[in-house]
């Protein structure tokens, strides 16, 4: 009989709670796998640790009500090719209800909390395909007007259904109450462009939309801070969590599996302080582009393709796909093609490839291709498109990088446009309606695309 997990039942192997130093927006499984691992495992004392984690799920409550069962604790089951290695996390203290407004107005107005990170998914930002707030999205107008009639009302805390609007409430509290000393660092640990850029838009869009001056007050307080994270982390299944009760001892019910890889590149200020990730392997650094475009390209650009060409050819995981001939040469391919424009000495290309082999193969983490395909085109506009476009300044073809495009089009159009996993659903069912679909989904990643007549001759044939 396995015991159920929570701060009694672990006894001394947890410190004591630390207090709430960060605020988290997303509950998923890469927070727990990635910045929850960095923040436990920078601390020097851990019998005492200095920085608790107050976290806040997206969106349904269902993460909240398992974690706050277990007092924040969970198993991180770190899984190579050859064997597992399992660790009780702690330093998630707190774990509340996207819905608790009136929770994150009062953790943002403590002039304690310093740092507040986020893995919303590249959907959750609301951006349009130029990168500003997308205002015409219903969630988004939702939470304007919600906000027009709180913001005026100081006690008012209203129930908000964007990251953006819940930060604009929370960031506009926290400078009422704190003023000068309301100095904070926004971090976004989101697989996007210039994540810094994207969630700074998103705030300052959203408190441009409902108060005259709020952006520039919320602009002045917070320093964006831009992020380039790694560590594979599958969605936790069942399997998982009989793996951990059998191993362990312990019933958790929100246990999360990852490989052992983990990387934290970061770049900008923490004016109100931070735990000191360097200690856990964290690397600050002053431009990000370079690591943030290795990452993105090299890694989620093929994860992306072989999704897709993986699917398509019957694949259901990372390790069938990049065990098929074919994907592997169109990953290796691809790789050559982004790797022309990654130049930086500091980026190792050679070495980083033949780590993301290894990674890719390894046969005990099962990611699934369907998990990576999810809102499509969003990421294949900045993991494939850019690669393109690369390719053809410097005056070659970006066959690679239109083959993936190709193969995104190609499984797009086996889909059931009722049931597209995409936050960009709408105009993809637009496009896959119209006369010239494989035109307009380019033109849906961007727009002029499917006038591009080179890359229709690699994509479009057969339309
Ligand atoms: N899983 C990985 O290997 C990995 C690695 C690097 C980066 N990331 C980044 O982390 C993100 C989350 O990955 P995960 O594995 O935790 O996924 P997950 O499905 O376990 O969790 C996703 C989280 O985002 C929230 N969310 C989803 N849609 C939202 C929306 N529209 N608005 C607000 N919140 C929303 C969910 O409620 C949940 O808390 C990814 O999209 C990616 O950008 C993931
Ligand atoms: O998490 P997403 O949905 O942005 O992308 C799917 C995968 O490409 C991604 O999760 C990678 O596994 C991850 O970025 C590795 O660090």
């Amino acid at each position: 009989m396995s015991t159920p997990l929570n701060r009694s039942t672990a006894g001394e192997r947890t410190g004591s709670v630390p207090p709430v130093r960060m605020v988290h927006l997303g509950l998923g499984a890469f927070h727990r796998a990635h910045q929850a691992w960095f923040t436990q495992h920078a601390e020097t004392d851990a019998a005492h640790p200095e920085w608790g984690i107050a976290a806040f799920t997206g969106r349904s409550s269902r993460a909240a009500d398992d974690l706050t069962a277990q007092d924040g604790l969970y198993i991180l089951v770190e899984r190579s090719a050859e064997a597992d290695a399992f660790e009780l996390m702690s330093s998630v203290v707190e774990a509340n209800p996207a819905s608790d407004s009136p929770r994150l107005v009062a953790l943002l107005s403590d002039a304690d909390v310093a740092v507040v990170t986020l893995t919303v998914t590249e959907a959750g930002y609301h951006l349009d395909p130029s990168g500003r707030l997308d205002t015409d999205d219903e969630a988004v107008s939702s939470d304007v007007a919600a906000l027009k009639k709180a913001l005026p009302e100081p006690a008012a805390a209203p129930e908000l259904r964007t990251a953006a609007g819940r930060l604009v409430l929370g960031l506009d509290r926290r400078i009422r109450s704190l003023g000068d000393r309301s100095g904070i660092a926004v971090v976004s640990c989101d697989n996007m462009a210039d994540n810094a850029t994207a969630v700074r838009n998103a705030v300052l869009g959203m408190a441009r939309a409902c108060q005259d001056g709020l952006a520039e007050r919320l602009d002045e307080a917070v320093s964006w801070v831009g992020t380039s994270v790694d560590r594979i982390t599958p969605a936790t299944t069942q399997d998982l969590r009989r793996e951990v009760a059998e191993e362990t001892g312990y019933d958790d019910v929100a246990p999360v599996v990852a490989e052992p890889f983990r990387s934290w590149v970061l770049a900008g200020e923490f004016p109100a302080g931070r735990p000191a990730w360097e200690n856990a392997g964290a690397e600050f650094v002053e431009d990000l582009e370079p690591f943030e475009r290795r990452k993105l390209w090299l890694l989620n650009g093929t994860h992306s393709y072989m999704a897709y060409a993986g699917q398509t050819a019957g694949h259901r995981s990372v390790a069938e796909a990049i065990a098929d001939p074919e994907i592997l040469q169109g990953v290796e391919d691809f790789w050559d093609e982004a790797a022309r424009h990654l130049t930086d000495p500091r980026l190792d290309i050679p070495a980083y490839r033949e780590s993301l082999l290894a990674r890719y193969r390894n046969p005990r983490i099962h990611h699934l291709l369907a998990q990576i395909g999810k809102d499509g085109a969003q990421k294949m506009r900045i993991r494939a498109v850019p690669v393109y476009e690369a390719e053809r300044a410097s005056g070659r073809t970006g066959a690679a990088a239109a083959r993936s495009i190709r193969a995104w089009i190609d499984w797009l159009r086996t889909q059931d446009p009722e049931h597209l996993e995409d936050g960009e659903a709408d105009a993809l069912r637009q496009a896959l309606a119209g006369a010239e679909p494989a035109r307009a989904l380019l033109d849906v990643l961007r727009p002029g695309l499917g006038q591009d007549a080179h890359l229709g001759s690699l994509v479009i044939a057969g339309d």
